[in-house]
């Protein structure tokens, strides 16, 4: 029977904001960083690797979250876990004296994706399948046994769930066979970060067009006519076939949002994303309902199973932007996944970040796969930056992300990338010091 012996924990940056990639209105110059754990076991089976992103200082304090919730792991079964996974998820989440500084948000809550990620990555390694295979092959009951429904009944019971699943079932193997050959259709937001040139802009865009891409992504939320000016930009690039979305990354208020939409709908942008407050959940309702036909998006920085709940309750949101390691790991983005087929809300995962589109195509395949089972007004995001740390990187044809079929949640780095990033001892950091 294995055991996990011992968590092993690391704090890994990239220098990304030497280049600003990645940067953003409120985000002004992020080094993208990982909470990285590895579980190790007693009888040589498969190792499992988790991460949670940050950007930068405050990853420190994930990494002491992390040896805070060791204990909760180090000396389990795997099988004590899988055999039960919506328990195991309340009792890593329930550590009554932890939970005191969530609940279910913050460090803490971050920290817990990173170990829970890593559960899964060891359970799919286990059963020498990709974490997307391992979900779509479960029965609904299965899978509603790894889901913890505690705060969401109201919107989603265990037994609709199973309905849910159900009800995709017969068309599961057609859709897989159909991701085998195209893919899954993505967006990529590389050639809009806000600390570029325009001339990077415009090559970056050119570059992305020729590679296949027909959505990209602008960050905006700086001088409102600079913003249209790249808008403008943009446009001139990519056409008025392809399609626009902005992310304003919270820096405005409900109103100024409507204000400066307006302005900006010339665009025709497809969504503006993060407005406002990300907590602000009535806030992205009124935005919704005075920007339409704009899309509202939001989910980066939406902590939990409950938020999201009422994001839906109060059709607040027209795209849901759940991130892998914001919420407490793949057992809350199973259930509000399910919450957001059943009212209706498409899922298109947050991806900037180090290893987020790692996690999130095993998310989108397993939404359309075994859940929703539809496209529409489904697309995911790409990042183009630091894939060639990872063991299994994304790979991507025409702008549509390629089925993963490497057992685990694709999420490893290279031993050698962790050395050199390893903060603030690596050798990526020492012309810093
Ligand atoms: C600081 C980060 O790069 C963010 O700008 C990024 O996650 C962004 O909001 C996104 O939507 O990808
Ligand atoms: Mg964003």
């Amino acid at each position: 029977m294995t055991t996990i012996t011992r968590i092993d924990i690391q704090d890994i940056r990239f220098p990304t904001s030497r280049s600003l990639d990645g940067s953003d209105a409120m985000n002004a110059a992020p080094d993208y960083s990982a909470a990285y754990v590895i579980l190790h076991t007693d009888d040589g089976s498969p190792e499992g690797h988790g991460l949670t992103f940050t950007i930068g200082r405050g990853n420190e304090i994930v990494v002491t979250a992390l040896h805070s919730l060791a204990p909760l792991i180090e000396g389990r079964t795997l099988a004590s876990i899988t055999d039960n996974m919506g328990t195991f998820w309340r009792e890593i989440t329930g550590d009554s004296q932890l939970r005191w500084i969530g609940p279910d948000k913050g460090a803490i809550h971050l920290a817990t994706a990173a170990i829970v990620n890593a559960v899964w990555d060891m359970w799919a390694k286990r059963e020498g399948k990709p974490v997307w295979k391992l979900l779509v092959d479960m029965t609904p009951e299965q899978l509603v046994r790894c889901l913890d429904f505690r705060f969401v009944t109201d919107a989603l019971t265990p037994e609709e769930a199973i309905c849910l699943l159900r009800r995709q079932a017969p068309g599961k193997a057609a859709r897989e066979a159909e991701m085998r050959s195209d893919g899954y259709p993505g967006y990529t937001t590389s050639a809009g970060w806000l600390g570029y040139s325009d001339e990077k802009v415009r090559s970056l865009a050119r570059e992305a067009l020729a590679e296949g891409w027909t959505h990209f992504k602008q960050k905006i939320g700086g001088d409102i006519e600079e913003d249209a000016r790249r808008a403008a930009l943009l446009r001139e690039e990519i056409g008025w076939d392809n399609v626009l979305m902005m992310d304003a990354n919270q820096v405005w208020e409900v109103d100024e949002t409507v204000t400066k939409m307006r302005r900006l709908a010339e665009f025709d942008p497809l969504w503006i994303e993060e407005p406002t407050s990300p907590d602000d959940i009535l806030g992205h309702a009124e935005i919704r309902h005075r920007v339409a036909p704009i899309g509202v998006a939001t989910g980066e920085h939406c902590h939990n199973k409950v938020m999201f709940k009422q994001f839906f309750q109060a059709d607040a949101i027209d795209y849901c932007q759940l991130d892998a390691a914001r919420l407490g790991g793949l057992n809350e983005v199973i259930l509000v996944t399910l919450m957001a087929a059943k009212f209706g809300v498409p899922i298109c995962p947050h991806g900037g970040g180090v290893g987020l589109c790692e996690y999130t195509q095993h998310i989108s395949l397993f939404d359309y796969i075994a859940v929703s089972g539809s496209l529409e007004g489904r697309v995911l995001e790409y990042v183009d930056h630091l894939h060639e740390h990872f063991v299994d990187p994304v790979v991507i044809k025409r702008g549509r992300y390629q089925v993963p079929e490497a057992p685990g949640y694709s999420i490893a780095m290279h031993a050698e990338s962790q050395a050199q990033h390893r903060f603030p001892e690596g050798a990526a950091w020492q012309e810093e010091h």
